[in-house]
């Protein structure tokens, strides 16, 4: 119906929410895996060796392996119990509020013009700014981490573009409205006319991201360039990335009526925000940079919708904001939800994914099981909230949630008035003595804050909302190196194994506040790094005992061995199949089960090693930002799909040492079985389990002796891997 009004109409729900297909199939296959894990714990408890008996220890060691597998598979059954699909319908919307939709404040975080190029960054901005929403109503921020310049000088730039790409993606329906996204397609208009405008745009856009790129290559930003902004003279010769004042800068003031684009339609409003920092304050990385942005953005514009992105996450659909706010002004349920998080997909995956970057399964299934539980998760970019929900308030049964009440009401303040009144918010000393960082805005003092913050919003009462559109709604830069990929992983792992140890491990806080189910699928993620003592165990000590002899599996003709390759195979085909249900190819759930290895034998160790000392107050927690440019030769093997390990990282020697010791277990035994010492029975797993792991290793063993470029393995870390691969097959067994 699409004739607004009418009272039927105003009833509709703006979104639905549909169980996900295989339901049933999947508990019953669940139950029987169930059955098959109890089935090997009973088997290792009643057949520990005696005491006199060689490989008791092992033994034990083994079962201990096996019941924390067998417990994290458990609570990794939350995420599929009850996987829900969200589906929004926008014409409603529409048809039902027309121009009555809410101001929207968008943030934009960057903090470093090295590994964040500023053009990467004003793509991002670009987009968000050419939303198709009412212009008046959107507000773009970027905060700047980086105190730098050139981003400023960017976004300047990006400023005076805007009057040129607003309007011709508006034309032309363009998609995606990242510039740089879009141009990189190479799809040039048929039409004559059409094809002119294109023509001078992009020419409009390679000039402009040229003039920002020699300055940045120069060094400095020509005098020509600096006179044409006041904003230039807050940045002297004492500002450094560490040391410098606030900076607010409004670029478009969106109420001015001569900020108007091409065709003279009013622009969104643009500020440019470098809050205070200084040597001897701690600014809380990120979740200091957002809760900047919200008191600044309350001064300005202080809309009740705020959308966030990283600087690398550009907007893929131009209906996006009207998409998201279908949940939140839905009649029934709109005022309960406090966000609503897209999954983060990106743009450069490289074929079959080596580096396991595209998150299919999570996102596709275990996102969506998690939001099934009410118990979205937080993912710190391409999330909108409610401004109220982030800034602490407790949802009650009285709230209704109007989200026009906030408004703007600062009309008659003059830009430089706001800039003044806003540069105070994002000083050093502001949050001083208040509840910022703990009860409003993002919380401090962890690497995940975005996790963190979204539990503390559910256990406020609010039910947030994951939504996974068929076209994803943003897209990011994927790690492109494994070096990369693994510290951000590390990073990861570290801040969410330490919301577990803290007080605020959902078990004990969140208990009687959100369901069991959302606790449980909380744990999974935040337990990622303690699952590599129990893999290392399971991937060293089977390998050492075949060298040995020593048996620690049942033998094939057993009826024993059944639970085991029971659980195995079902376990594999049910994560094949998944694989395949999400759209990734068999090739890529390959190497996703490699990067899976390197992460938990790697990143995970050092991420649960790192927690435990700063448990215990050895060291402190630093933010890596994760790079999102690469050369050029990297990029080339990265596009071909060809692993890459040119740094001589510690994580490095430990995937080559384990590659090697499952190759020396695995050829030990062969050479045993060839050189007829005989077969002794119940290894025929062991060398299973050893042959697995070789395979998978592939990759790495070519990259220790077979290639000759620049990301192979470094020879220094290729003779420690080998020192301490053989050391490891001297260990004493008991
Ligand atoms: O001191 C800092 C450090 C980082 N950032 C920004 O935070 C974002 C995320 O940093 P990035 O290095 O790209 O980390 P990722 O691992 O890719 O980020 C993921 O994980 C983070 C939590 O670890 C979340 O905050 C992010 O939203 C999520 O995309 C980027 O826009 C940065 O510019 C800041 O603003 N200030
Ligand atoms: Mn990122």
């Amino acid at each position: 119906m699409l004739n607004g009004g009418g009272e039927e109409e105003a009833l509709q729900p703006l979104f639905d929410t549909k169980v996900a297909k295989g339901k049933l199939a999947y508990r019953i296959y669940a139950i029987t895996v169930g059955i098959g894990i109890c089935l090997i714990w009973a088997y290792r408890s009643m057949n520990i060796p005696r005491p006199e008996e060689q490989g008791r220890w092992v033994w034990i060691g083994m079962f201990i392996a096996e019941l924390w597998f067998g417990f994290y598979w458990i609570i990794t059954q939350s995420l599929r119990w009850n996987v829900i699909h969200r589906h929004t319908f926008k014409d409603r919307l529409i048809n039902r509020y027309g121009d009555k939709l809410p101001p929207v404040d968008i943030f934009v975080c960057t903090a470093d013009p090295k590994i964040e190029p500023p053009t990467m960054v004003i793509s991002t901005v670009l987009s968000v700014m050419s939303y198709n929403y009412p212009p008046d109503k959107l507000s773009v921020y970027v905060s700047d981490d980086g105190g730098s310049e050139f981003t400023f000088y960017a976004l300047l730039e990006a400023s005076r573009f805007s009057k040129h790409w607003i309007p011709f993606c508006k034309k032309f329906r363009v998609e995606p409205r990242s510039p740089a996204a879009y141009f990189a397609q190479n799809f040039k208009p048929e039409d004559t006319t059409a094809a002119k405008e294109w023509l001078h745009i992009k020419k409009l856009y390679e000039d402009m991201t040229c003039r920002i790129e020699s300055a940045i290559e120069k060094g400095s930003i020509s005098k020509d360039a600096r006179d044409q902004h006041k904003g230039f003279s807050e940045w002297n010769s004492e500002v450094t990335k560490q040391n410098h004042q606030s900076i607010v800068q409004i670029l478009i003031d969106g109420r001015n009526p001569d900020a108007v684009d091409g065709d003279g339609n009013q622009l969104p409003t643009l500020v440019y925000l470098a809050r205070e920092k200084r040597p001897h304050f701690p600014h809380n990385f990120k979740a200091g940079s957002m809760n900047s942005l919200i008191r600044v953005s309350a001064e300005i514009s202080n809309a009740p919708i705020i959308l966030n992105v990283d600087c690398d996450m550009y907007s893929n659909n131009s209906d996006a904001v009207k998409e998201a706010l279908c949940f939140f002004m839905d009649k029934e349920r709109g005022h309960t939800v406090s966000y609503v998080q897209h999954p983060q997909s990106c743009d450069n995956i490289a074929k079959d994914d080596i580096y396991a970057n595209s998150y299919s399964v999570i996102n596709k299934i275990e996102l969506a099981g998690m939001d099934g539980c009410d118990g979205a998760l937080y993912c710190g970019t391409g999330c909108f909230h409610r401004r109220e929900s982030l800034c602490g308030l407790k949802f009650s049964k009285n709230y209704r949630g109007e989200l026009n009440s906030l408004g703007n009401t600062t009309k008659d303040r003059s830009v430089h008035e706001l800039e003044q009144g806003s540069k105070v918010l994002a000083d050093c000393s502001y949050e001083k003595g208040t509840l910022w960082g703990k009860e409003m805005g993002l919380v401090y003092g962890c690497l995940v804050e975005d996790i963190i913050t979204g539990l503390k919003i559910q256990c406020r009462g609010w039910k947030p909302v994951y939504y996974n559109p068929e076209s994803p709604a943003f897209l990011g830069v994927a790690p492109n190196t494994l070096d990369i990929a693994l510290v951000q992983h590390k990073r990861w792992c570290e801040g969410m194994f330490h919301i577990f140890l803290s007080e605020y491990c959902p078990f004990i806080y969140a208990h009687g506040k959100i369901k069991l189910g959302a606790q449980m699928g909380y744990c999974v993620y935040l337990l990622w790094a303690p699952n590599s003592f129990a893999l290392l165990y399971y991937l060293i000590i089977p390998s050492i005992c075949l060298l040995r002899g020593i048996p620690l599996f049942p033998e094939v003709s057993s009826l024993r061995l059944l639970p085991f390759a029971y659980v195995y195979a079902a376990r594999n085909a049910c994560s094949i199949a998944e694989a395949l249900a999400c759209g990734d190819t068999l090739k890529a759930w390959w190497n996703f089960q490699r990067m899976w290895l390197f992460r938990r034998t790697t990143s995970y160790l050092f991420a649960s090693i790192d927690t435990f000392a700063r448990q215990l107050g050895f060291s402190e927690t630093a933010f890596s930002i994760t790079a999102k440019v690469v050369d050029d030769d990297v990029l080339e093997r990265y596009e071909k799909g060809t692993m890459e390990f040119r740094t001589s990282s510690v994580m490095f020697t430990i995937i080559a040492t384990l590659a090697l010791l499952n190759l020396f277990g695995l050829s030990g035994a062969v050479l045993k079985i060839i050189s007829g010492y005989g077969f002794v029975e119940g290894l025929t797993l062991q060398i299973g389990l050893c042959l697995v792991m070789v395979m998978i290793n592939l990759p790495v063993y070519q990259a220790l002796f077979l290639r000759n470029d620049n990301g192979r393995i470094p020879s220094s870390v290729m003779f420690k891997s080998l020192f301490l691969a053989s050391l490891a097959c001297l260990i004493p067994v008991y």
